[in-house]
């Protein structure tokens, strides 16, 4: 018996996914990942706002191998809050192959920075979606960018697309490169052309600093996984077609959250050349962009 109860109605993540028939090519990022405990042995956060179950390194290398990819891009969930340890262990085990996005608090110091960059972590992430996190004030996280842009990092935001009218102007006063987590979560019954999904459009075409991941139609689609996430596709290969230098992908696995259903991670991977249509795009989705923003030395 561990140390936590997990949720009772947290779902496991997939034991048995299918193998892709889309084969990746070789040299693969997955570029959004994240680490659960063990917790016996990292403890979860205090203030967090959900017990998972453990997902540990070693079962996320054997996912990565399984699947294809070559290396990882482990993000540190909320579960964890401003605790790094889980994910400086999984990086320090990794041979090089996985890089981390951390959560640090304002008053993080330089000497703690230059530990985390030695781990191999390139950037911090600021949470907004209020089931997640209590987001902190806009000056603190302002703090927190001017501290890290010396080192070369960038920043993660993870919002909700209502949200995104409120945020704008603060995340377009941002310093560094900006990575927006799952497209900016868009209202998927909204049309592809509408307004709400123009404006995440706008902030990518005007701000060249702005890079979208496209991943987790599992969380965004009315069709699930028995439609195989087909209406999610627009948006994302919208957005892998007019920022193909810009664009990431990632599993989300072990998909924190997930209420309804728990994804096939080969079902995911298969969702790629329907997104990414090219061998072109899909190089530069799964290699070029991911190895020049978290392997550039
Ligand atoms: O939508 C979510 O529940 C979710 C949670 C986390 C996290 O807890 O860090 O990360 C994600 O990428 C997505």
């Amino acid at each position: 018996m561990g140390k936590f109860t997990v949720d009772a109605d947290w779902l496991h993540w997939h034991q048995s996914p299918s193998k892709p028939e889309f084969v990746v090519p070789e040299g693969a990022v997955d570029a959004h990942c994240h680490v659960f405990g063990p917790g016996d042995q990292f403890p979860f956060a205090q203030e967090r706002k959900y017990t998972p179950c453990d997902a540990s390194k070693d079962q996320l290398w054997a996912l990565r191998d399984y699947l294809g990819f070559s290396r990882n891009v482990i993000v540190q969930a909320t579960c964890h809050g401003a605790d790094n340890r889980a994910l400086v262990d999984a990086l320090n085990h990794s041979n090089g192959m996985a890089r981390g996005v951390a959560t640090v608090k304002a008053d993080i110091t330089d000497e703690e920075l230059q530990a985390l960059h030695a781990a191999g972590v390139r950037g911090v992430r600021f949470n907004f979606v209020k089931r997640l996190v209590d987001a902190l004030p806009f000056d603190s996280l302002g703090t927190i960018a001017e501290k890290i842009k010396p080192l070369g990092w960038h920043i993660v935001i993870y919002f909700e697309s209502q949200e995104l009218p409120e945020l704008y102007d603060f995340f377009t006063s941002l310093p560094t490169t900006v990575v927006v987590d799952h497209m900016g979560r868009p209202d998927i019954s909204k049309p592809v052309d509408g307004s709400e999904f123009a404006l995440f459009l706008k902030l990518m075409e005007e701000n060249k600093n702005f890079w979208s991941k496209v991943s987790c139609p599992e969380r965004l689609s009315l069709v699930g996984p028995e439609g195989r996430y087909e209406d999610v596709v627009p948006f994302a290969r919208e957005v892998v077609t007019r920022f193909e230098d810009r664009v990431l992908w990632g599993t989300d696995w072990p998909h924190p959250n997930m209420k309804n259903h728990m994804p096939d991670d080969g079902h995911l991977v298969d969702v790629i050349p329907k997104i990414a249509p090219t061998e072109a795009l899909q190089r530069k989705l799964l290699i070029d962009n991911p190895m020049r923003l978290y392997w550039a030395d």
